[in-house]
């Protein structure tokens, strides 16, 4: 198994270091096109197996896709993060330049590897991806839903002061700070539904500091959050390599599903060896319904600045 992380800033090493961790591959490339980053990045982390034990060897790439070769995996994180006050959106003009020619690069070295894409605006990024390579559409994942639901499941623990191991909840839609649907109404604690135990009030404010969890770390830190990022990117992964066929929302191609066409958004999938295998139809109510259309909206019309024609 090889997997490749272009971009060797904060989410992709930190992507990196925790595939690392778990040995989900032999080899992990590391690619940025910053002269020599990502070799010390790799090296860094390799001078990390002998404390911490485990075999897989990250090597370092400038910018040489010959490196990336025959990869199972590729995960694209290259790309401006936000500062504080900036929407993920705006990120968009310089994204779409380097997404795209990353995303040429990789299916040329690579062109049966399984794409997971974290770059902003990610609905619209993991879009792009699509329609200029015309790559199958299984095999790209774009990361968000499992983030969000990630930071979901930890405010409702917060607030219910609990651990967030025993909270199960996930938000779909798109990936931006107000195209994010929390399903709290499907949140449980250990199945038992999280309304049990916070009030209606409690509940509307566990979901909107959800929607805004990345603004709100992008404004402590001063550039946006890379460990839950990382952590969860990693977790597509291993569902892809190790075939769990875990149910996250992800931002995929939608043919009809959940009413829309001709977009990518969250919802949740089923991950496994061959990309993301099945989507899971929820019955939604009609608020969340409504939601959704008004999310779909919102990606679509981000959608058009990529004037795909
Ligand atoms: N989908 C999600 O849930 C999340 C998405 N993000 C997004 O991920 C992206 C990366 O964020 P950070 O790692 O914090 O940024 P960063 O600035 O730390 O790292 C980005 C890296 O991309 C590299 N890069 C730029 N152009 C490249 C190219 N053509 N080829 C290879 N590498 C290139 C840069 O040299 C830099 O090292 C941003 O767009 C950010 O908004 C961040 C967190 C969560
Ligand atoms: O907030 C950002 O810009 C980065 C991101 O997507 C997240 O952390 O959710």
């Amino acid at each position: 198994m090889k997997i490749t992380v272009v971009g060797a800033g904060a989410v992709g090493a930190t992507t990196a270091d925790n595939i690392i961790r778990r040995e989900l591959a032999e080899e992990v490339v590391l690619l940025d096109i910053k002269e020599g980053v990502s070799e010390g990045k790799a090296l860094d982390m390799y001078q990390t197996a002998a404390l911490l034990g485990f075999n897989t060897k990250p090597v370092g790439s400038t910018n040489d896709y010959e490196k990336t070769k025959g990869s199972d995996v590729v995960v694209i994180t290259s790309g401006l993060p936000r500062k504080p006050g900036m929407t993920r959106e705006e990120l968009i003009g310089i994204n779409a330049g380097i997404v795209k020619s990353v995303t040429d690069n990789i299916l040329k070295y690579s062109p049966k590897a399984i794409v997971v894409v974290v770059s902003n605006p990610m609905d619209t990024m993991t879009y792009l991806a699509l329609k200029d390579s015309g790559i199958p559409k299984k095999r790209l994942i774009g990361m968000g839903g499992a983030l969000d639901s990630a930071r979901f499941k930890t405010y409702l623990a917060l607030e219910m002061e609990v651990s967030p191991n025993d909270i199960h909840g996930m938000v779909i839609g798109g990936h931006g700070d107000t195209t994010m649907i929390p399903l709290t109404r499907l949140a449980t604690y250990n199945g038992i539904p999280v309304s049990r135990f916070l009030s209606a009030e409690k509940l509307e404010k566990v979901a909107a500091d959800t929607m805004v969890g990345g603004a709100t770390l992008t404004k402590l830190i001063g550039t946006s959050a890379w460990y839950a990022p990382g952590a969860a990117t990693a977790m597509i992964v291993e569902s892809i390599v190790r075939n769990q066929k875990r149910i996250v929302p992800c931002s995929v191609y939608l043919n009809g599903e959940y009413g829309q066409k001709d977009i990518c958004m969250g919802v949740p999938v089923v991950i496994g060896r061959t990309g993301w295998e099945k989507i899971i139809s929820l019955r939604l109510s009609d608020a969340e319904k409504a939601a959704f259309e008004k999310s779909a909206e919102a990606v679509r019309n981000m959608n058009a600045a990529l004037n795909l024609g």
